[in-house]
């Protein structure tokens, strides 16, 4: 015991001023991560007030959409961190339940999200300085991307070997980091930055970059490497054309994605013969009630069938689909993980004509918009696009066949949606775009007469710049057209 001896009391005190240094320090602590849990509060709620206004316009551009799964993913996981720190029980316990009760996207909707804004950029030619300031071809998103943002933008086409597009994003960077500050360190973003200008051919500005880095981190051993060589070489350039040329690409992806932009049209010897009409055969109801079309391309025919859907069928389609929906994934035969096919970001659901009425009239409407029997037709397909998504160019028609049934001899593909900018279908090999209009359809066969495979009616989903695009496609097979398509 203690109080028996003045000396014992005098080693409290030193306990107690152990006690204050603790528990002072534990307040500076404490104190500080309140100031960052409270800018963290004051950015959530900022962002969250703007995006409520009104949800849909919100998330339909892929700008918020990115930040707001970096908010729920990266930013989060940093606010746990600092809440959990302090040990206290009962927090780590409601934010374990936050966590299991509500609905989180993973790292991998954010890598997702991040290759759709580089695969937009990339399609529609967007500004780099205007992307980060949130415009999208004049519209402006209510979120920008951070210093730390146009980095990782930065770092992932780097990986990707695209040095072109790496180089303008790690100069945004920089330029943020200077305007606003960041985590990200300004060494990290003039290596990268450097090393893709000099794969650019830019051997001075490389030069220039790294003793800007060797200014911050004297010692920096690669830095100091590069340098050497980056002067080696301004004394004696080597070849140009053994530098890499990644912004020269293949002619397919370069029409692929004028069409996309709308550069490209139908020459006009082409485009002045085509025409609009009524389409009243294939069935006496037609009399009454005829289609509107428009023929989009003559040979391969690509129609445009216009009105065909009321806003309460699509409601109906949408709905049954909604819950449905699901990304297709394969297994990643090196890694063993299940990964998203690249080339096509969206999601799929399955709907049978006979589910509700509404899908049954819109088969037999399919019937009399074709003139083909729909007994080997598969059931409607409903896609939702995601951020950025799309469908690479590719045919419907399959190499490997059931024979009961034949190949996919017709596509009828329907718009459920209008689209803001982008989703159009575009066809490379003859150089058609056609833009999605809710409510109408586009109609092609994909086969030849004779069964074989169309090569001309290759075809893609454009990435969706802004706005959610919902199709349903009926796919119509071979077995059962025998006589009302026969072979020529
Ligand atoms: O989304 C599009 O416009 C095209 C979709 C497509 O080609 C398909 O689903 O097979
Ligand atoms: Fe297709």
């Amino acid at each position: 015991e203690v109080f028996t001896a003045i000396a014992g009391l005098e080693d409290l005190l030193q306990t107690e001023s152990r006690l204050i240094h603790t528990l002072g320090n534990y307040i500076k602590d404490q104190g500080k991560n309140l100031e960052i849990l409270k800018r963290y509060y004051q950015n959530y709620k900022n962002h969250y007030d703007k995006a409520s206004k009104n949800v849909h316009l919100h998330v339909t551009n892929p700008i918020n959409a990115y930040i707001l799964i970096k908010k729920l993913t990266l930013d989060w996981k940093r606010v746990e961190v600092l809440i959990t720190r302090s040990h206290n029980l009962e927090w780590k316990s409601r934010l374990k339940n936050i966590r299991k009760t509500m609905q989180f996207p993973t790292e991998r909707d954010l890598d997702g999200a991040l290759d759709a804004l580089i695969r937009l950029q990339d399609t529609y030619r967007l500004d780099t300085a205007a992307l980060a300031r949130g415009e999208i071809s004049g519209v402006k998103s209510s979120s920008e991307l951070s210093a730390d943002d146009c980095f990782q933008i930065g770092r992932k086409l780097y990986e990707t070997g695209d040095n072109y597009h790496t180089q303008l994003w790690m100069k945004e960077a920089d330029a943020r980091l200077w305007e606003e500050g960041g985590t990200v360190r300004r060494s990290d973003i003039l290596e990268y930055w450097a090393y893709s200008v000099y794969k650019q051919g830019n051997v001075s500005l490389a030069l220039d970059l790294t003793n800007k880095l060797l200014e911050i981190l004297p010692y920096h051993s690669r830095a100091l490497r590069n340098k050497f060589y980056y002067e080696q070489e301004l004394q004696n350039p080597v070849d140009k054309t053994k530098k890499d040329q990644d912004h020269v690409e293949d002619v397919e992806k370069e029409v692929y994605k004028k069409l996309c932009r709308a550069e490209i049209s139908l020459p006009e010897a082409k485009s002045s013969k085509l025409k609009c009409f009524y389409q009243n055969s294939n069935h006496p109801f037609l009399r009454i009630a005829p289609f509107k079309v428009e023929q989009a391309h003559l040979d391969p025919d690509i129609l445009i069938f216009h009105n065909v859907l009321s806003d309460c069928e699509i409601e109906t389609m949408k709905q049954l689909a909604q819950s449905r929906l699901v990304t297709a994934v394969f297994e990643n035969p090196h890694s063993k993980q299940l990964e998203l096919f690249p080339f096509r970001i969206s999601k799929v659901a399955w709907l049978e004509d006979q589910e509700h009425q509404h899908l049954a009239v819109v088969a037999q409407r399919v019937a009399h918009m074709t003139g083909l029997t729909l007994s080997t037709a598969e059931e409607f397909q409903v896609v939702n696009y995601g951020i950025g998504g799309h469908y690479e160019p590719h045919f419907d028609f399959q190499s490997t066949v059931d024979p009961a049934i034949g190949s996919r001899i017709e596509t009828v593909l329907f718009y459920l949606s209008d689209v803001e900018q982008g989703g159009a279908t575009v066809f490379p090999e003859i150089q058609v775009s056609v833009w999605p209009q809710k409510g109408s359809a586009v109609v092609w066969f994909n086969l030849h007469p004779s069964g074989d495979g169309d090569q001309r009616t290759k075809h893609a989903g454009c990435p969706v710049l802004i706005g959610s695009k919902w199709i349903a496609t009926k796919w119509i097979h071979e077995r059962g057209q025998e006589f009302l398509r026969p072979c020529t």
